[in-house]
């Protein structure tokens, strides 16, 4: 079996789209757990992989194993040819096998109400009993693997997994089933398993599809292209367009005449919808009373401590990985890089000084990667997917309840990199004028979703802070995913990492 981990997974593995050690130097994998995923005689397996790396820390990921003697199904995912009983065949990752895909449905389908067997599936009120008509793979860029089942409902197989509940799950069940909250796809079911050690596992989340235009981060991009046309073919002088103050709460009233005809009123108000939108999201997930991992909670020391820790040893982490990677940078993103680890001193200076006795808000369950890429764009509306929280977070600093402006910032950063995404892209003119026409974009449409979003949780008695510390926090927040998204960009597309070094240079200019 040794071998078998190490020669052939160990290849096998480093090839997936949903690895995510691509940035460390994998050491061995050793098999954690399996388990038998089953339906009367049919039987395929469920492998947890440990993988443990040269930097000091390990990875769990989920596999299905499936053995097929037929060649032309073992095209895709090939891990190991093998002879079983005299039988020549291949071992395959069983998601490519129709036959698996069905009998996970069908298991979910026929689920008991309650499940205590090792491997648990779970099945909502809200899913019917419909017959398997087909399966097939979402296709799209991402980390896990999602299957459609029917046309009608998405089955996601998470591929790194935790030794708990995944939040997705937890959130997805906890938004449908509780708080019918309306701008999520509605839970369906669910499949986790109980290791050895008694610890639940999340492997499998289905829930209902939004059949949708698209997601928000190419909707935003398509606008601020048209934006940016608009502001050269209407020969816009930006000294003209009154300048407003950053997180100002801000209505439809406060935006000058000449930029609502620059920009168009309709895109202003999909900003306050998504702002609406996201309130509710955080009202959902701050009015529970009784289950304790999602009862709202205040800031105490514990947190502050907690908070910085791990800031500090993040930042530091950025720190190294741009001092290595200065090579990979030129121009302007060089320059920027430079600054910041010249400003060192004074953003570690930003992120000590928290404290914790002036915060009289809430802290709750937050969404935790919270950006564009995450939120459907549907009739004019917006649907929030993918609660597993921030990738490089462990499992427990996922739930911590966090201020649910972190997740306002998220997409504040979203914006931005939205702007400066279509600046750098698309436009040749990198002047003044559209730099200056980028920030004043971003001030107002952060300034027009607070004065929604604002209204909303207020209207709902959550409360987030009085106005002095949702500027805090929000500046707070908004350095922290900056810092993150530098080392995720220089990690994974290092021609990206100009847009956080620029979003953290405005942050500690201003
Ligand atoms: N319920 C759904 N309805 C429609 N599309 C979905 C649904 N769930 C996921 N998707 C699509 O699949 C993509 C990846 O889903 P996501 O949950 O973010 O997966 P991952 O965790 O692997 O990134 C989304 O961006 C979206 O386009
Ligand atoms: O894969 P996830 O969706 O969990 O998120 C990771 O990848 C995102 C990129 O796809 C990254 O988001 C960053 O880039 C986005 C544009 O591609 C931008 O809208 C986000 O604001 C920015 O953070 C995300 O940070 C990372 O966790």
């Amino acid at each position: 079996m040794s071998v078998f981990l190490s020669d052939v997974l160990e290849e096998y593995i480093q090839k997936q789209r949903w690895y995510g050690g691509k940035a460390s130097k994998l050491k061995y994998i050793e098999l954690s757990e399996y388990f038998r995923i089953q339906q009367k005689e049919e039987v395929y397996y469920g492998l947890i992989l440990e993988v443990d790396f040269v930097e000091a820390f390990y990875q769990h990921y989920f596999l299905p194993i499936a053995f097929v003697t037929d060649e032309s199904l073992a095209e895709k995912d090939r891990i190991l040819p093998i002879s079983i009983n005299g039988n020549d065949g291949y071992i395959i990752d069983a998601i490519n096998l129709e036959a698996f895909r069905k009998l996970v449905f069908e298991r979910i389908i026929t689920a008991e109400p309650v499940d205590r067997t090792k491997v648990r599936y779970h099945k909502s009120a809200l899913l019917e009993d419909p017959a398997y008509e087909s399966s097939k793979f979402m296709g799209l860029e991402q980390s896990n693997t999602s299957i459609i089942y029917n046309n009608s409902c998405v089955l996601k197989f998470f591929r790194r997994i935790y030794s708990d509940k995944n939040p997705d799950y937890e959130m997805s069940r906890y938004l449908s089933e509780k708080q019918e909250y309306k701008n999520t796809p509605p839970y369906l079911g669910s499949i986790n398993i109980i290791d050895s050690e008694k610890d639940i596992i999340t492997i499998a989340l289905m829930q209902k599809m939004i059949p949708n235009e698209g997601d928000a981060w190419d909707y935003m991009l398509k606008e601020f292209d048209r934006i940016f046309r608009a502001f050269l073919t209407k020969n816009i002088n930006i000294n003209d367009v009154p300048k407003t103050e950053q997180f100002l709460k801000l209505g439809i009233n406060d935006i000058p005449p000449i930029l609502i005809d620059w920009v168009g009123l309709d895109f202003l108000k999909k900003i306050q919808t998504l702002a609406k939108r996201t309130a509710e999201m955080h009202v959902a997930l701050g009015s529970e009373f009784e289950e304790m991992a999602f009862t709202p909670a205040h800031y105490n020391g514990d947190y502050e401590v907690w908070l910085k820790n791990r800031l500090l040893y993040q930042f530091q982490n950025r720190l190294n990985t741009v001092e290595n990677n200065l090579h990979k940078l030129n121009g302007m993103a060089l320059e920027l890089a430079q600054e910041f680890l010249d400003k060192k001193n004074s953003i570690r200076k930003r992120f000590v000084n928290f404290d914790w006795t002036k915060l009289k808000g809430q802290r709750i369950r937050v969404h935790g990667d919270y950006h564009l890429g995450q939120v459907l764009v549907k009739d004019n509306d917006f649907y929030i997917l993918d609660f597993e929280g921030e990738p490089e977070s462990t499992i427990r600093d996922r739930k911590v309840k966090q201020p649910p402006l972190k997740d306002v910032a998220g997409l504040f950063r979203s914006f931005h990199y939205a702007i400066y995404t279509t600046i750098f892209n698309h436009h040749e003119d990198t002047s003044e004028q559209i730099f200056n026409a980028g920030e004043l974009l971003y001030d107002y449409i952060t300034g027009l979703f607070l004065g929604s979003y604002i209204t909303k949780v207020r209207d709902a008695n959550l409360n987030i802070g009085y106005n002095q510390e949702r500027v805090f926090l929000l500046k707070y927040a908004l350095l922290e995913k900056a810092v993150y998204e530098l080392g995720y960009e220089l990690n994974s597309r290092p021609q990206w990492a100009i847009i956080p070094l620029k979003g953290i240079s405005n942050i500690i200019n201003n």
